[in-house]
């Protein structure tokens, strides 16, 4: 978590009354909200609540049907690609992986940004390629091709390439969706370092709010593509509001280790109460 002193900058992404419409219905309704640098941003709430369309239009890959989004007080819209893509890179969920790639080739992509056309990748560029791939961990599968990776060896790939082009805000939709324990934890770690030391501004789509307690200084809490409520994990995180949210109960107790709020899912809540022991 950040610390309690570090003062909270202005935003550096504000969306106003952002609406996305699909076939007249709203995906994303009336959002409001404002991201601010150095910090990291969970996007929370159950699944068709607007989170991925809401992640687009905050990073530009999405042009909202109504509303207004400013980046860096700029309008997001009056902006090219490119020149959103030298501030901002962005992990989509499921990333269709190019054909004929190996891991190396995918993490110069991350350069395209700032290289001019047709340029060969120059010195900066090499280092910034071979940060990205140290970061996380796959040096000794830079030549390996995309397609014989795991779904876990991938998904590190295509946090590098993000990497790779050294963004100010790194957007992810459910980075750790492929990930065993272990690569969760440790790319969460990663994720979470960059942010501290190098004062990434990240955002970020989780559905595990174990996760998001750990890992995330702000909360986005969407249902039904509004936004419910924004704020700190353990003022946004609570019984009633993940009740609403979720439409199921959730416990939040304290963490036994930590004292940090811990959320129990209620199986009992869902069963009827039946005694599993007793089924056996
Ligand atoms: N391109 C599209 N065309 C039509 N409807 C869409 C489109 N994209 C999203 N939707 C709809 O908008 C709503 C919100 O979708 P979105 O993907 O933003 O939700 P989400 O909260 O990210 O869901 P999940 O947790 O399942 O990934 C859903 O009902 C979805 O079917």
């Amino acid at each position: 978590m950040a610390p309690a002193s570090a003062a909270v900058k202005p935003a550096i992404i504000e969306a106003k009354a952002v609406s996305v419409v699909f076939n007249g219905s709203a995906a994303v309704d009336r959002a409001s909200v404002a991201i601010h640098p150095g910090r990291i941003t969970a996007i929370c709430g159950a699944n068709g609540s607007g989170k991925s369309t809401l992640l687009k239009c905050l990073s530009g890959l999405e042009a909202p049907t109504r509303g207004a989004i400013q980046l860096a007080g700029q309008s997001l819209s009056g902006l090219s690609r490119r020149q959103i893509a030298r501030q901002v890179a962005v992990l989509g969920q499921n990333p269709e992986t190019p054909a004929g790639l190996n891991v190396e080739e995918l993490v110069e992509q991350g350069r395209y940004p700032h290289r001019p056309w047709l340029t060969r990748l120059r010195g900066n560029d090499r280092d910034a390629i071979e940060r990205a791939i140290a970061a996380v961990d796959l040096k000794d599968m830079r030549q390996r091709q995309l397609a014989s990776l795991s779904g876990g060896e991938r998904q590190r790939a295509w946090v590098a390439m993000a990497l790779a082009q050294e963004p100010q805000i790194l957007f992810l939709d459910e980075p750790t969706s492929f990930l065993d324990v272990r690569h969760q934890a440790e790319l969460l770690t990663l994720l979470r370092r960059l942010n501290r030391e190098e004062g990434l501004t990240i955002i970020a789509v989780l559905h595990d709010l174990n996760q998001v307690i750990e890992f995330a200084d702000d909360v986005i809490l969407m249902k039904k593509g509004q936004v419910l409520s924004t704020g700190a994990p353990a003022d946004i995180l609570t019984p009633r509001s993940l009740s609403d949210a979720f439409g199921c109960k959730v416990d939040v107790i304290p963490h036994p280790h930590t004292g940090r709020p811990f959320c129990l899912i209620d199986w009992v809540g869902h069963d009827g109460g039946s005694d599993r022991a007793g089924d056996h």
